[in-house]
């Protein structure tokens, strides 16, 4: 199992973002983690990159603790937010092959495998031909395309995305849409958080229903019925 979450509890000092949760998702597979404002999402992706500690359970990927797994480059991430300075002049492709740093020495040097993995990953998102833009210059939907690329040159087998169609364009969500069809088709696990409902039913094989704890995991048609949704949606976290 790629990952597997026990009756995990976490958050912040004061704040219970997550309690008692459980889940497991299986190889080669898209999980739509899908919840209201504040029910957990982020917090749940730092929990899996080891960012947020676990103050009960425990969380295993591909059988090791979230610190092991990034450091085996067993991991991918594509944040919500990137704060990025748009006067540091970075191009799209100098953040593409940041996704190779997991694999290169102390000196960064670049070899052909890591110059083949961005060009692909720039072809898969469609961005070869903006490629020496500087990344300040993107639109939005860019800007998360060229994100989702580093992800993707990184070429671990676990994918975890905060939010990967928020505020961005429709060509931008078909395109990231397609490219996690692909990831799934290629063997990688792929968890994504969304409060998008639409595109969900075709897009993820399951379904988390998160409310702080897990209120329903399955597939789609099991998972997003109106009352489960209400749950999820209809009512502030007490
Ligand atoms: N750094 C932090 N310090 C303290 N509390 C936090 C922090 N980050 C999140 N929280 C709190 O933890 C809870 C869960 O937040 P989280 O960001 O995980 O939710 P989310 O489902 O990702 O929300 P959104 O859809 O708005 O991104 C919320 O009550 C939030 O206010």
């Amino acid at each position: 199992m790629p990952v597997l979450v026990e009756s995990l509890t976490a958050g912040y000092p004061g704040v219970t973002a997550l309690e008692d949760v459980s889940l497991g998702l299986a190889p080669a597979t898209v999980t739509a983690l899908l919840g209201a404002n504040g029910s957990g999402k982020s917090t749940l992706f730092s929990a899996l990159l080891g960012m947020v500690p676990a103050s009960k359970g425990r969380i295993r990927i591909f059988g090791t603790d979230s610190a092991r797994a990034r450091r085996r480059n067993l991991v991918s991430y594509v944040p919500q937010h990137e704060v990025i300075d748009p006067t540091f002049p970075v191009t799209v492709e100098q953040v593409v092959m940041m996704g190779r740093y997991p694999h290169m020495g102390f000196l960064r040097l670049t070899r052909p495998a890591d110059r083949d993995a961005v060009d692909h990953s720039l072809e898969q998102t469609r961005l070869s031909d903006i490629r020496r833009r500087s990344i300040g210059e993107l639109s939005g939907g860019q800007r998360k395309r060229a994100f989702v690329a580093r992800a993707l040159a990184q070429r671990a087998p676990l994918m975890l995305l905060d939010e990967p169609f928020a505020g961005v364009d429709r060509t931008s969500e078909q395109l990231i849409t397609q490219v996690l069809h692909d990831l799934k088709s290629s063997g990688t696990t792929v968890l994504i958080s969304t409060h998008h409902l639409e595109g969900v039913h075709s897009l993820a094989d399951e379904v988390i229903l998160l409310h702080r704890k897990v209120l329903a995991a399955g597939p789609p048609k099991v998972v997003l019925t109106d009352e489960k949704l209400a749950q999820a949606f209809g009512e502030a976290l007490s």
